[in-house]
């Protein structure tokens, strides 16, 4: 696994397009906060020029001066305060909607980008990430991880980013004013912060622990109910009823870590301001008492704390939904920053393949911490030939045909098409090339129709219907109640696995590509229809190369060559008939052992 890019560049990529909008929102929060720190002005000029009887020197930004001149009668100076405080209210009002309303779309259009550009990436990594990961833990990721980011990015990211701003401005009006008693208001800040900041660290690691047992949690859930006919078939219920309620133990256990802390912040945060309002008003109440401060500049310094101060506490109560953020987008960087280990080259060009020749040239291959599947292979089939792979089970005959289309790459040698390593090409020609049946053959959710036309989706009608019938899967569809309509379930559990491999042969028929590769394509069938495909099968092959795998050699007597593969290496290698002749042959062994079988 290559890791790529630092965390950070990966979001920010994300929301690029909307910089301008973002730039403009931005701009109006500095507005409102300019505005905002003027809102107890017009209280404070009322308190200190308007209702004393006489008039004196008042200290205000900008228009001091003109304020204190004893010729400006109070009316109209309490005309002015009144309507500076609507004026004021009407423009943050104003403000306030159209930023949050932005913001809120940013936020909805940055997270939608963000789960398409995940459930991309996810999709291309290579199948050795796969095959390490939990399927429910990805889908867990795609879905409350981000939905968790989405919740933080609309609403606490107004407050922070608005209240940031709110902060400076406050910080600098109250050191104009008297930088002594802003110092003592402000003291209790430093103590909020490092609480905050402390609970939500533990806040956080619990959030981890959390979001990682329910992403197992996932996975056990939709790994048992995907295999429910196996669970109640064994009636292992009860053990699948103890693993989740283990696994949901974890999960509750580190919820329950988390609220315990998520529950103190609010009253350290209430407590904290109490203490900084109570320093307010003891140095305020004596100072304007000893005439340093006049009650005006108290009132200034009171609405400030607590502006500070309700921010925090609202904050303070979203540090829960702050922290699954920060964890979710640990989780989400963690798969974005995932380099496939499947990828094209720089400057790879398309594959087009012409006669469609494949080799392997003295190809090896391992999975991560095993030992070598394959060893040493050497192989040319030529175009148009149809070479069967018999052997043992587990002896490495779907790794080998696995690593045509590039689902994993070799680690020593090169696979060639037409002469072309296809390491140099990028992974979509070549894929492009390939039909290919699975062992088990994968349908989707949707109708018969969708899913033969699965692999080349723009395909007429009368193309899937004779790619049916080429599969022989054209009969028993028509005798479905909607024909090619019927609706299918997540798997085609309500068909038959033969009626399910005959429709997966229809689909790499219809795909019409210059290889074909065949992984025990007839597993699911019985002896009659077993007969109908491979007749149908060897006539699809005829025009393409063609590789397919299977158990027994009577499968594939339509093969023009057959290779024994015993442990990764091929042992023997010839026509039906001469195997079979080879009486000491591990071929003969193979088709002898399955005919016992049969009888
Ligand atoms: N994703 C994987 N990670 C690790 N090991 C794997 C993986 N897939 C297969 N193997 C191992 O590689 C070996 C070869 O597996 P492979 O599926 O290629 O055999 P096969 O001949 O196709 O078997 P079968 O006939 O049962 O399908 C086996 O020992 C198997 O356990």
């Amino acid at each position: 696994m290559k890791l790529g890019l630092p965390d950070s560049r990966h979001f920010l990529a994300v929301g690029s397009a909307n910089v301008p909008l973002l730039a403009l929102a931005v701009f109006a929060m500095l507005l409102d906060a300019l505005l905002t720190v003027m809102r107890p002005w017009p209280l404070k000029v009322v308190i200190d020029r308007v209702i004393p009887p006489s008039p004196r020197t008042i200290h205000v930004p900008f228009i001091g001066e003109w304020l204190s001149d004893p010729a400006i009668e109070r009316l109209p100076i309490l005309y002015g305060a009144c309507a500076t405080t609507i004026l004021i209210a009407i423009g943050t009002g104003l403000l306030t909607y159209w930023y949050t309303r932005t913001m809120g779309e940013i936020s909805q259009r940055y997270v939608f980008s963000l789960r398409q550009i995940l459930f991309a990436h996810m999709q291309r990594l290579s199948l050795l990430f796969h095959d390490r990961q939990r399927t429910g833990d990805l889908t867990a990721r795609l879905t409350s991880d981000v939905q968790s980011i989405q919740d933080v990015v609309a609403n606490n990211s107004v407050i922070l980013l608005g209240n940031m701003f709110l902060l400076l401005g406050m910080i600098v009006m109250m050191l104009w004013l008297n930088w002594k008693f802003a110092l003592i208001a402000l003291s209790v800040a430093p103590i909020l912060f490092l609480s905050i900041y402390n609970n939500t660290r533990h806040i956080k690691n619990a959030s981890r622990q959390a979001r990682s047992s329910a992403g197992h949690l996932a996975s056990l859930a939709q790994e048992t109910l995907s295999s429910i006919r196996i669970v109640q078939g064994l009636a292992q219920e009860d053990q699948l009823d103890r693993r989740f309620a283990a696994q949901s133990t974890k999960s509750l256990q580190a919820y329950l870590y988390g609220v315990k802390y998520q529950a103190a912040v609010a009253p350290i945060v209430d407590i904290l301001a109490a203490i900084g309002l109570c320093l307010v008003m003891w140095f305020g109440a004596t100072w304007v008492m000893a005439g340093e401060l006049t009650t005006g500049d108290v009132v200034i310094f009171f609405a400030y704390v607590t502006n500070l101060y309700s921010p925090m506490r609202a904050l303070s109560k979203s540090s829960n939904s702050t922290a699954r953020a920060l964890v979710g987008i640990e989780r989400i960087a963690e798969v974005l920053k995932t380099r496939s280990d499947v990828a094209d080259l720089p400057g790879a060009k398309p594959l087009r393949v012409g006669a469609g020749e494949i080799e392997f040239r003295d190809v090896s291959f391992a999975y991560p911490g095993r030992p070598r599947t394959l060893e040493s292979i050497n192989l040319v089939i030529n175009p148009g030939e149809t070479v069967a792979i018999v052997g043992a089970t587990g002896t490495g005959k779907s790794t080998l045909v696995s690593l045509v289309p590039r689902l994993y790459d070799p680690v020593q040698g090169a696979v060639l098409i037409d002469g072309q390593d296809v390491r140099t090409h990028s992974v979509k020609s070549v894929r492009s090339q390939i039909s290919m049946v699975l062992q088990d053959s994968l349908l989707f959710s949707g109708t018969i129709r969708e899913n033969i036309a699965f692999g080349r989706p723009e395909s007429t009608d009368e193309e899937i219907i004779a790619a049916a019938r080429v599969a022989k899967a054209h009969d028993f569809i028509h005798t479905l109640p909607d024909g090619y309509d019927t609706e299918i379930s997540e798997g085609g559990t309500t068909l038959s696995g033969g009626q399910r491999q005959r429709i997966s042969i229809a689909r790499a028929c219809l795909r019409n590509s210059p290889i074909l590769v065949l992984d025990e394509p007839t597993s699911g069938l019985d002896v009659v229809s077993e007969r109908a495909v491979i007749q149908a099968l060897g006539a699809a092959a005829k025009a393409r190369t063609t590789l397919i795998i299977a158990h027994r050699l009577a499968t594939v007597r339509f093969a023009d060559r057959i290779i024994v593969l015993d442990r990764g290496r091929i042992v023997e290698m010839g026509t039906h008939q001469q195997l079979l002749a080879n009486l000491g042959g591990y071929a003969r062994l193979y088709d002898l052992q399955s005919l016992q079988c049969k009888t």
